[in-house]
């Protein structure tokens, strides 16, 4: 009776069922199911998954309401038992509550990737990875080619030296076992502990699969992390690991490193979070932009044009070409909303009772802003399946205000700290490949139907880089 109640409160949805709640709503697709269900529901709606109380935000008024003018109250992260497990019980930056142990490691981690992921650092780095796949990717020239590997090589040559100061070659043990790892944990099922919290105790595959999958993970960052140390010189932080050793060595020297959330634990976690949430979203980022341009040669053809006019052939493209060369920024625009990477972003959840839309959310509901929902919604965009950079274009061929409903990497406190760093290296790579090679599906084969809302990421795996010229 009192659930009754408190449900009374909260924002309509679907009855749920007893013990499996809303099960149906949560197979599949989420981000599709929830847009049929917000008809029916409104923008913010309530599901249960098993015994956890769901809100979705399904609309800008209510995610800009929620993340953004209520940002503390939708700050907090959900509680699963496969986050425990990733985390090593919340101990990283990523999935942890919102408190003094996460604002601090933000300060740390955005710190160290203004220093270590902007302006000439950044674009050195970018340079040098995609020389060494221009080189790679022009040994194959004209032959049908994967392109998977080499652009997770990119990628990870980008972000892996700003995470903890390494370069990979596309043998080395180390890479194949991280890229393993990276395909392997984005197909993971959740364990039934995430389903049914009393139940996590009972021994499942996903618990041990999951567990087997982070200890290979972890391990290699407990090794980086002590190599760090060794090398470790304050003069020179060389990447976000030695920013998180100075500030362990700080808190060392004040006597409160028992109580900080500073240790060991702490360092490897955080660096995993780096690992993590820069390498699988701009890898996936790029495969979308390939895949695109390679559906849309016209679109594929113009950026090419706009690069060879401001940037020309004899160098690559640099940050301070991104003004002079709106197309391809809007071509970025466009690559982020239509090839969202995280249709749902990060789980929130609520830190206190709060209100939205007039509706009750009790403290620890969990909360999922429906970002596909905003990046697809008719009303902003017009026609928001079709892939058109020029939506973010003026008259006059400059580019517009970056509108709200554009947000991939989500708003408000809990906001992906790696933005400015996403875009700037998605901006780098991409450009750097269009102005080098041209896209194309392999001669016979059928581009797949890109304008509808049931294209699949993994049909971007086989395409046709041949030289521009
Ligand atoms: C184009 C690339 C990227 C996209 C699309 C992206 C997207 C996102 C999204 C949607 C979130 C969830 C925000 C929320 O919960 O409201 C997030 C969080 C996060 N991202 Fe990114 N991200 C990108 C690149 C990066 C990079 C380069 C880094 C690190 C260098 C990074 C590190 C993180 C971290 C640590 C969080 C958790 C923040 C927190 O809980 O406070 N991301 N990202």
């Amino acid at each position: 009776l009192k659930d009754c109640i408190r449900r009374r409160r909260m924002p309509p949805g679907p009855i749920p069922w007893p013990i499996i709640g809303n099960r149906s709503a949560f197979q599949g697709k989420f981000h599709l199911t929830f847009i049929e269900l917000a008809k029916k529901y409104g923008d913010v709606f309530s599901l249960r998954r098993g015994m956890t109380d769901v809100v979705v935000l399904n609309s800008e008024a209510a995610v800009r309401e929620a993340l953004v003018e209520k940002s503390v109250e939708f700050a907090g992260r959900p509680h699963a038992q496969s986050l425990d497990i990733r985390t090593e019980n919340r101990r990283n930056m990523a999935f942890t509550d919102y408190g003094p142990a996460w604002k601090q490691h933000r300060k740390i981690v955005k710190s160290a990737l203004r220093e270590r992921a902007s302006g000439r650092t950044l674009e050195t780095e970018a340079h040098e990875a995609l020389e060494d796949i221009i080189g790679e990717l022009a040994s194959v020239e004209g032959q049908a080619v994967d392109l998977n590997d080499h652009i997770f090589k990119l990628v990870y040559n980008v972000v892996c030296p700003v995470a903890f100061g390494v370069r990979f070659e596309q043998e080395d043990e180390d890479f194949q076992n991280l890229k393993k790892f990276s395909e392997d944990f984005f197909k993971q099922d959740a364990p039934l502990g995430d389903i049914y919290p009393s139940l996590g105790f009972l021994p499942n595959q996903a618990k041990t699969d999951l567990q087997k999958l982070m200890d290979v993970l972890l391990g290699y960052f407990r090794r980086q992390v002590d190599r760090h140390r060794k090398e470790f010189n304050p003069n020179d932080l060389r990447d976000v690991t030695d920013h998180m050793i100075k500030a362990q060595k700080e808190a060392e020297e004040r006597g409160d490193l028992d109580t900080s959330a500073l240790t060991d634990t702490h360092l490897r976690q955080i660096v995993a979070d780096v690992f993590l949430g820069g390498t699988e979203t701009t890898t996936q980022i790029l495969r979308w932009a390939v895949l695109f341009l390679a559906a849309h040669p016209e679109i594929q053809e113009k950026v090419a044009a706009e690069l060879d006019s401001v940037v020309g052939r004899d160098r690559l493209p640099e940050l301070s070409d991104r003004e002079a060369t709106p197309y391809t920024e809007a071509t970025v625009n466009e690559v982020l909303k239509m090839g969202l990477i995280d249709p749902l972003s990060l789980p929130h959840a609520t830190t206190a009772d709060t209100t939205l839309q007039g509706y009750h959310i009790p403290k620890g509901t969990e909360v999922l802003p429906n970002l596909w929902a905003l990046h697809h919604d008719p009303d902003t965009w017009g026609d928001p399946h079709t892939f058109r950079p020029e939506r973010f274009l003026d008259e006059t061929g400059n580019l517009m205000p970056k509108p709200f409903a554009l947000m991939p990497f989500s708003v408000g406190r809990r906001a992906c700290p790696g933005e400015k760093m996403g875009m700037a290296d998605t901006y780098l790579l991409l450009a750097g490949l269009v102005q080098n090679f041209h896209f194309s599906f392999p001669e016979g084969e059928t581009p797949p139907d890109l304008s509808s809302v049931k294209r699949e990421v993994e049909k971007s795996a086989n395409l046709h880089p041949t030289r521009w010229s």
